[in-house]
């Protein structure tokens, strides 16, 4: 009778997918599946929490937008402000769960459970990944340990800090992550249990409110490899974009003729952040020239979480040195 109430919001993707046949498990259509169809799948749920559903999207989550976002964040504040709702599941696609889950730990303003979960398989395929990992999502949003850590990313028995996972292989159930900080915790045979606790703010010591918000500031990401040039910097310019992120080489190295065109940028008051390519570590600083073009470090976010965090910091300000120490504490 005491069991804990925990809302379910479906925004489609390969948990909610559906193939041809059994064995395909891939040239499938994403978001297929309501979120009723998921919830079936495992009635076993509901021992562990009163359940609701809403679909908020059915999409494939490459197609995601800062649309759905804003409106994924106030309707999960608005739930969460409601006394009675004790945690929050969110099954997504896993091409750009990252993100969301990111974008959701700097906006949501609770410290009670939100766990986002996707799978690798479709809903339709044999040994589909979807229910089971649906199932302990459930189960972690009910358990008030999983509280006050941010917002949580659940897959293949793993739980991951929204700030440190991220995607690592295309078609692995093992895809998800955290290669510098390493996983928050397990689920043991049914029970969460968690060995880590992320230092960055999240949620309730975020300082950003998108509640007023129905647009994000238009930030693009520039990929650097050998042979660089300014022709992705200078059209990112022309757009109008407020800020970059150059996913850079090495320790977010920029290549000469991209900087050149960046430090234009950043002289017209486009914020430019240095990320990199790598899988892993920390972009320090480096080149004095960075330092003196105004350029922002990245720390250890990968390159679409800087796209986020940057989004954010310029919804309150364009002065780099406030943003720089965003950086260092998201
Ligand atoms: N495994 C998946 O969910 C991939 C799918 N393309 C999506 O992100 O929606």
């Amino acid at each position: 009778a005491d069991k804990p109430d925990v809302k379910v919001l479906a925004t489609g993707g390969t948990i909610a997918g559906s193939a041809a046949s059994d064995t395909k498990t891939t040239g499938y259509k994403a978001g297929a599946l309501g979120i009723d169809t998921l919830l079936n799948a495992v009635p076993e749920a509901k021992n562990y929490a009163d359940l609701s559903g809403e679909q908020i999207c059915s999409i494939d989550s490459k197609d995601m937008t800062d649309d759905i976002w804003l409106k994924l964040a106030k309707r999960c504040n608005a739930l969460l402000s409601d006394k009675k709702v004790d945690g929050i599941v969110i099954t997504h696609g896993t091409d750009t769960l990252e993100e969301t889950a990111y974008f959701l730990n700097l906006t949501v303003k609770s410290s009670k459970p939100v766990v986002i979960t996707g799978a690798m398989r479709p809903a339709t395929a044999i040994s589909a990944d979807g229910p089971m990992n649906l199932l302990n999502a459930v189960r972690i949003a009910a358990d008030k340990k999983s509280a006050g850590r941010g917002v949580l990313v659940a897959l293949n028995d793993q739980i991951d800090a929204a700030r440190n996972v991220t995607k690592t292989n295309t078609t692995s159930v093992n895809t998800f992550q955290s290669p510098l900080f390493g996983s928050l915790g397990v689920v043991n045979d049914g029970v969460p249990e968690f060995y880590g606790q992320t230092t960055r703010l999240n949620t309730v010591k975020s300082e950003f409110d998108v509640s007023k918000l129905d647009k994000l500031p238009y930030v693009k990401v520039i990929y650097g490899t050998a042979n660089d040039d300014a022709l992705f910097v200078d059209a990112a310019i022309k757009a109008g974009v407020k800020g970059i992120v150059y996913a850079g080489t090495g320790n977010g190295s920029v290549h000469k003729d991209a900087e050149k065109a960046l430090a234009k940028a950043s002289a017209a008051g486009i914020v430019v952040v240095r990320s990199t390519r790598l899988v892993s570590g920390s972009v320090i600083p480096a080149e004095q020239s960075y330092i003196d073009e105004h350029f922002i470090d990245g720390d250890s976010l990968n390159p679409q979480k800087c796209r986020i965090l940057l989004q954010l910091a310029l919804t309150k300000t364009h002065d780099p040195k406030a943003i720089q120490e965003m950086f260092h504490k998201y």
